[in-house]
């Protein structure tokens, strides 16, 4: 088998990230945080809806009840998707008003976890130490895990629920932790990747079937895949484009390998060279599938 890199979304956002595979409808969701648009595409008939939010949006995530959770500015928010409505859940880092949020996900048991940042001056360049990472659960309360992050982004949860897989970008490592699925708890951070020479800065990321780790390499052009109980790289996958931020399987099967992808910060020359910058990618023939995602829980 052959592995095909396809451009299969020419829409280009500043920053493309958080896919989400829809099964029921066969959509692929997205957001664009600083261009502050949540979309949702179907390949099979390549219409896209959008709803345009009043700050940047850091993820948009499916609630088991119908709608979306979504993390605008510092809140948790309810979206209809019809009504194009957001209501407030919750908000977070009062003190920091500068803050957002960046990349969430939900965990095996239905819990959503997503974290903040500081203001970017610049592509990846903030006042560390800003950001905290969270959990909202079914009743909406909010639990904060622990703070002094400096630009939170993918995570994900082992196949068997004991591990959680966390980036904090600018650490330029994929950390793990042991995770209690049934408190949502998380301890003992370690370190199981650190990005090497040319592999730029860890963005988000996500488990596939076999429970190993496919990580978007900000700056780097590339995804790499991890075995997360060696912690060795098994496979470098490289992209058109360098500001590759994110992806998730799906499709039929699960084995199309969705990537987002973003073109902030990138001049006119730096466009020609990479006018695909901000695109949506899908990648076949890898070899491996992913699992369908969780839905929000409350
Ligand atoms: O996509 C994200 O997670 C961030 O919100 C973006 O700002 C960039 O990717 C970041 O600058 C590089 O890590
Ligand atoms: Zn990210």
């Amino acid at each position: 088998m052959s592995v095909k890199i396809e451009c299969v979304l020419k829409d280009r956002c500043e920053i493309g990230e958080g896919p989400v595979w829809e099964e029921k409808s066969g959509t692929l969701l997205f957001v664009d945080i600083s261009g502050m648009k949540i979309h949702r595409w179907s390949p099979t008939t390549n219409k896209k809806e959008t709803v345009v939010t009043e700050k940047f949006v850091g993820f948009a995530i499916p609630r088991q009840t119908g709608g979306y959770l979504i993390g605008e500015g510092r809140r948790f928010g309810a979206l209809d998707w019809e009504s194009k409505s957001i209501t407030t859940i919750a908000v977070i880092d009062e003190d920091k008003p500068n803050n957002r949020f960046n990349d969430g996900k939900v965990d095996p048991a239905g819990r959503l976890f997503a974290g903040t940042m500081g203001m970017e001056e610049r592509p990846a360049v903030l006042e560390l130490k800003q950001g905290s990472l969270f959990s909202l659960n079914k009743d909406h309360s909010v639990f904060k895990h622990f703070d002094q992050v400096d630009l939170s982004n993918g995570l994900d949860w082992s196949l068997d629920h004991k591990t959680f897989y966390y980036i904090d970008s600018l650490k330029y490592t994929v950390d793990a932790f042991n995770y209690d699925i049934n408190t949502g708890c998380i301890s003992n951070r370690r370190i199981l990747y650190k990005m090497e020479e040319g592999e730029g800065i860890p963005d988000g990321m996500c488990v596939d079937a076999d429970g190993r780790l496919w990580v978007a390499c900000y700056s780097a052009g590339r995804l790499i895949h991890i075995d997360p109980q060696t912690g060795v790289r098994l496979q470098t996958i490289k992209l058109p484009v360098d500001k590759v931020t994110s992806c998730c399987f799906g499709g039929k099967d699960y084995t199309d390998l969705y990537v987002t992808s973003a073109c902030k910060g990138m001049d006119e020359a730096c466009l020609a060279k990479q006018p695909l910058s901000g695109c949506i990618f899908k990648i076949t023939g890898l070899g491996a599938k992913g699992l369908p995602a969780q839905s929000f829980n409350g």
